[in-house]
């Protein structure tokens, strides 16, 4: 395998940004507290508890319902350029519908972090949707797989942009589509942990996530953009997939998969419909199966149309990278994007592991995904909105986190300088260890660890906060940095 070089001395760009990130679920607790209303993450870990590493939930966490005024001293230690945090739709909408009523103390909230973001100079990056739906709209209205849930995302988003829009230059509306759609609506990994449709459920999240996103663009684009002058996008989540070999089906099979996993957002938004091979693949196979239509859904031109350039900078999230390798085309049987997709996925043993099953310390992928996205989608401006590390926690001295960081960056340095690529901001996932979904607390990504044993829930700095403020300080990697 291949390994990076020496760690790359070159200063970051001027005017290159360097910040941290949370999820509301994974970091506030506070559950119900103050109108709150009840979302598919507090429904699921309460119902279904053990689904969750040692039936965790997310019912207090970090309790940065109560410590925001504590993360936003961090972050000022930290001397982060931004905090990209997303909200709490049912603390905003208790039922997800506008006239279900605005909980007053929910948006006092999200004020009181703005103004105290503002007060210590650190650019807020807020994410509309980190997969935390309002129950009442899963239940009533089927969620994603819904098209009525577009309308009512959209009003959520207006109601944000009027809230918080004067203050917010960098917008997300969704955090990884690949997540909320194959996680939530095929392999049961997420919630709403629906599996018994796969291969059909989730391509219908994915159409109406990416119609609701661009509903939420052409918003923020007409309304709210030429007054707050902000820019709006999505944050898409691959592995770097590199060819098992250079035998040009190997290469084929991991083009393919980037198309899958990444290309079906990202093509509707930048070049607009669908990657051609996913609505070939699926579309043939679908037939095979006995489909009257493919389970691919398909725009209409205006949709295509309208979908097509909802981008004002591409957010990328980026943590490990996947060997893929041609294989013989699945026989047919319970259809499963998977099965669409059929590609032989492995890792290198050489490659270090982490606390995550899926997370390989593979720096050199870090450069590669973003030319990949530069060569691919028209050199937009990418963003890399989340990377980092786990252990399973216990670990202050965290050297991996320190040398996962290092190299990943350096290899960033690689892709701006070496491939020319438009890479304006890096957002460490994450501040400090929180809630990690089906994985609970078993697995720690802070910068800053959090002891959850504690009724304070006190933060304590890692060895990588003071690594991370030295890269804040230095714009560098290292000692002695070359301009
Ligand atoms: O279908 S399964 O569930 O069997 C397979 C899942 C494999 N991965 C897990 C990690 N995720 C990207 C990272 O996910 C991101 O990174 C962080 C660390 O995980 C999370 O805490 C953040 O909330 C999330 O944005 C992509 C999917």
């Amino acid at each position: 395998s291949q390994t990076t070089l020496a760690v790359d001395n070159r200063k970051f760009p001027a005017g290159f940004k360097f910040g941290v990130a949370t999820a509301s679920y994974q970091i506030e607790g506070g559950w119900d507290e103050d109108g709150k209303g009840e979302n598919i993450w507090d429904h699921l870990t309460h119902v279904s508890p053990d689904l969750i590493n040692h039936q965790s939930n997310g019912d207090i966490s970090c309790d940065s319902y109560h410590k925001y005024k504590t993360d936003v001293a961090l972050l000022k230690e930290l001397g982060v350029d931004f905090y990209r945090f997303s909200l709490s739709w049912s603390r905003i909408l208790p039922t997800g519908y506008i006239d279900g009523g605005i909980n007053e103390p929910g948006v006092a909230y999200y004020e009181n972090i703005l103004d105290l973001l503002e007060e210590n100079g650190i650019e807020p990056m807020i994410t509309l949707y980190h997969w935390d739906l309002p129950q009442p709209l899963h239940e009533n209205v089927g969620g994603w797989l819904n098209e009525t849930t577009v309308d009512i995302f959209a009003n959520y988003a207006r109601l944000a942009f009027d809230l918080f829009g004067d203050r917010v230059k960098y917008w997300v509306t969704f955090n990884e589509p690949l997540s909320i759609c194959q996680q939530g609506y095929e392999t049961g990994g997420k919630a709403p942990a629906i599996s018994d449709n796969p291969g059909v459920d989730l391509y219908i999240c994915g159409h109406m996530v990416l119609k609701s996103h661009a509903a939420a663009y052409h918003i923020y684009d007409k309304e709210y953009k030429p007054k707050q002058k902000g820019k709006i996008s999505i944050v898409i989540n691959t592995n770097w997939a590199e060819p098992g070999s250079d035998d040009a089906k190997d290469v084929e099979a991991a083009e393919r998969t980037l198309q899958f996993r990444f290309g079906w957002f990202a093509n509707p938004i930048v070049h607009g419909n669908y990657p051609q091979v996913m609505i070939d693949r699926i579309g043939n196979r679908s037939v095979q199966e006995g489909f009257t239509q493919s389970r691919l859904p398909q725009f209409t031109d205006e949709e295509v149309e309208s979908i097509k350039g909802t981008y004002d900078y591409i957010g990328l999230n980026h943590y490990s990278t996947s060997l893929i390798k041609w294989r013989e085309d699945i026989e047919i049987g319970e259809p499963s994007s998977s099965k669409d997709m059929s590609v032989q996925e492995s890792i290198d043993f050489s490659w270090e592991t982490s606390a995550s099953y899926w997370l390989f310390v593979v720096p050199w992928g870090m450069r590669k995904i973003s030319k990949w996205v530069k060569d691919t989608y028209n050199n937009p401006e990418i963003i890399i909105t989340e990377n980092g590390y786990s252990d399973a926690g216990g670990i202050l001295d965290d050297d991996r986190r320190i040398n996962y960081i290092r190299e990943y960056l350096s290899s960033l340095l690689e892709a701006i300088y070496d491939d020319e690529v438009n890479v304006t901001g890096y957002t460490a996932w994450s501040l400090m260890d929180n809630f990690e979904w089906f994985r609970g607390y078993a697995e720690k990504f802070g910068l800053y660890s959090v002891n959850f044993t504690d009724p304070e829930r006190p933060r304590t700095p890692k060895a990588s906060v003071d690594y991370y403020k030295s890269i804040l300080t230095t714009r560098c990697l290292v000692e002695e940095c070359t301009e």
